[in-house]
């Protein structure tokens, strides 16, 4: 119950703005219980009056009086279920936004340590789930207990000695809630852990399908998903089993009571201390005493599972982005696009090794500076930290002389473009994926934007040409022209500062040059830190900076740095410029 009420405590300011509507749902179901204890007390009277006196002259009244009484509970019954869905939707709608928001700041390590699927579900079943407890279980308990001890209230006013006999039997439905709970908190744990396991395992052999295909893994997915398919059902079924089991449970301890009643009741009648009326009154308000008592016995496990998607959400709220904007931002300036690394080292969040050690270098408008060394020598987690994905642990980065870490991250961001290695694709037109560098752009901007990255002569040829849809792992393009798209963005965004991660991996040497060439015009009069493994790509660099086990190993140009016959030397060596044009282009 601690873990119930912290999980409370958290999501309940959600509701803020929606409170006046809870006091609202909460007046319909009083008004809903009023009208049922006034039709109980009218079908007592029609008992008594009309039914055993057998005069229909009784009858019309109180029919009347019922029928209308009906009517009422009806209409106020809809509004309250309306409102209380509409509420309630409209929390999980909030809360989803809340976690997705925050999930959007998360820094890259956190989605390296979370699958893909787990929190899929975490922002779809479990947001759902912490709705139970705070909305249609703050709206339930109230209700029921409402319920509960207004017809207890009812029953005890009409026979207190006989309501007192058949509540001794209530613990007995406490007791079977507690005995329960503590288990279905377990089997719904599981089963949201299982769920989330099962979209991850979808989700990764979907976005995997030509590694799947290619090497026959068809059948290993499958039972993958099999072996988390079958977990989920045993959590589900055991959750289901365990929820039936109480429910029947309840149903045996209730004929108990109802027939408590009935022997109490015969014998009273006989007595004549009784009228026929008021047993079937008094049976009455027992029968719907039960429901909301049993929402209240459920509502424990409903909570129970609810806590259980909390946690996970929890887990998700709780995990920091890496960084923040700064308290005293600087005003906006022209930025230059001057880059300076003073003294930086940087060690990634849990990880026992340093990634970068005390790298100083600068780079100016209009330049090109080359980052090389071999794989996980530290070259992307420069980049990492001049996006300001991550802050350095020791030294400082600059642009045009601010620490980054005064700059707003929108302006940072604006005026840093990155092009990954993995060109990004947005669900949307071509037109769409291009604009997306600056928001807003006209058509001719967009399509000079395509032309500057020899792009618009395939975009053009497409059936749809701008209007083309592509999306994510779907994109009818190869990798070369995905990479001018790239370059379009990032040409109409504009930037000063480009950061380059290996521009042409993966490229064979005619996609390379036509990626190249539109670089070229990219770079012209920008900074750029260009990325790669490529040193064919190198010679025409201003400058080269040799990275090695996160230090920084040497600097210089291409011809200084094989006559010192160091480590560039020896990564350029057995990898001579394969390409002489390609290089010649990017400078020329
Ligand atoms: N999220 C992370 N958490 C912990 N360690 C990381 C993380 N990302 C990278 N590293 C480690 O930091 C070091 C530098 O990695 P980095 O990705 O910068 O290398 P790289 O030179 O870009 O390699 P490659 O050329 O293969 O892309 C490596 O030892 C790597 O294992």
């Amino acid at each position: 119950m601690r873990e119930a009420r912290r999980a409370f405590r958290r999501f309940w300011p959600l509701t803020r703005g929606d409170r006046s509507r809870l006091v609202v749902i909460v007046a319909c179901v009083v008004v809903s219980a009023l009208a049922e204890t006034a039709a109980i007390l009218i079908f007592a009277d029609l008992t008594d009056h009309a039914l055993q006196a057998g005069s229909l002259s009784a009858f019309w009244g109180p029919a009347a009086a019922w029928l209308g009484v009906a009517a009422l509970g009806a209409l106020v019954g809809y509004l309250g279920n309306s409102l209380a869905t509409w509420t309630a939707e409209r929390f999980v709608r909030r809360l989803r936004a809340h976690a997705f928001r925050h999930v959007q700041q998360l820094p890259p390590h956190f989605f390296q340590r979370h699958r893909q699927g787990d929190l899929v579900e975490r922002l779809t079943g479990d947001v759902e789930a912490i709705e139970q407890l705070v909305v249609s279980g703050v709206v339930g308990v109230i209700s029921a207990a409402f319920s509960a001890v207004f017809y207890a209230a009812a029953a005890f006013w009409l026979r207190w000695d006989l309501a007192l006999a058949t509540f001794a039997l209530a613990p007995l439905f406490l007791l079977a809630a507690r005995r329960f709970a503590g288990r279905v908190q377990r089997a719904s744990q599981d089963e949201r852990v299982a769920d989330g396991a099962i979209t991850s395992v979808v989700t990764e052999a979907l976005g995997n399908i030509v590694l799947t295909q290619a090497y026959n893994r068809c059948g290993d997915e499958e039972a993958r998903l099999d072996v988390e398919a079958r977990a989920w059902q045993r959590a589900s079924v055991r959750g289901a089993q365990l929820s039936e089991l109480y429910e029947q449970f309840v149903e045996v301890v209730e004929t108990l009571c109802v027939l408590t009643v009935i022997g109490l009741g015969v014998w009273e009648i006989s007595a004549g201390r009784m009228t026929l009326g008021q047993l079937l009154a008094f049976a009455a308000f027992l029968g719907y005493l039960y429901p909301p008592v049993r929402t209240l016995g459920r509502l424990g496990l409903t909570v129970t599972a609810a806590v259980a998607g909390a946690e996970r959400i929890g887990e998700i709220l709780d995990a920091e982005p890496a960084v923040s904007d700064p308290a005293r931002p600087v005003p906006a300036w022209p930025v230059r696009g001057w880059i300076g690394f003073e003294g930086v080292s940087f060690r990634y969040p849990d990880s026992p090794r340093t990634a970068l050690r005390d790298v100083t270098f600068t780079a100016g408008p209009g330049q090109l500076v080359v980052v090389t060394g071999v794989s996980g020598a530290g070259k992307s987690t420069l980049t990492a930290l001049l996006t300001r994905f991550y802050d350095p642990s020791a030294g400082t980065i600059r642009l045009d002389g601010v620490p980054l870490t005064d700059v707003p991250l929108d302006f940072l961001r604006t005026h840093i473009a990155l092009l990954p290695q993995q060109t990004l694709v947005l669900n949307g037109t071509i037109r769409e994926n291009i604009a997306c560098g600056r928001p807003g752009a006209s058509d001719a901007e967009i399509e000079w934007a395509a032309r500057s990255a020899a792009a618009h002569g395939f975009v053009s040829a497409l059936p749809d040409g701008y209007d083309t849809r592509i999306a994510p792992g779907t994109a009818a393009l190869s990798g070369g022209q995905l990479q001018r798209l790239a370059i379009a963005r990032a040409m109409l965004r504009g930037a000063p500062v480009l950061v380059l991660d290996e521009p042409t991996a993966g490229l064979d040497a005619e996609a390379a040059r036509q990626v190249v060439r539109p670089l070229r015009r990219l770079m012209a009069g920008r900074t750029t830190i260009m990325i790669t493994h490529d040193l064919g790509l190198a010679p025409d660099a201003d400058r080269i900076l040799v990275v090695d086990r996160g230090r920084l190993v040497e600097e210089g140009t291409h011809t200084e740095l094989i006559t010192r016959a160091g480590t560039y030397a020896r990564l350029a060596t057995p990898h001579p410029p394969t390409r002489p044009d390609d290089t010649r282009i990017l400078r020329r």
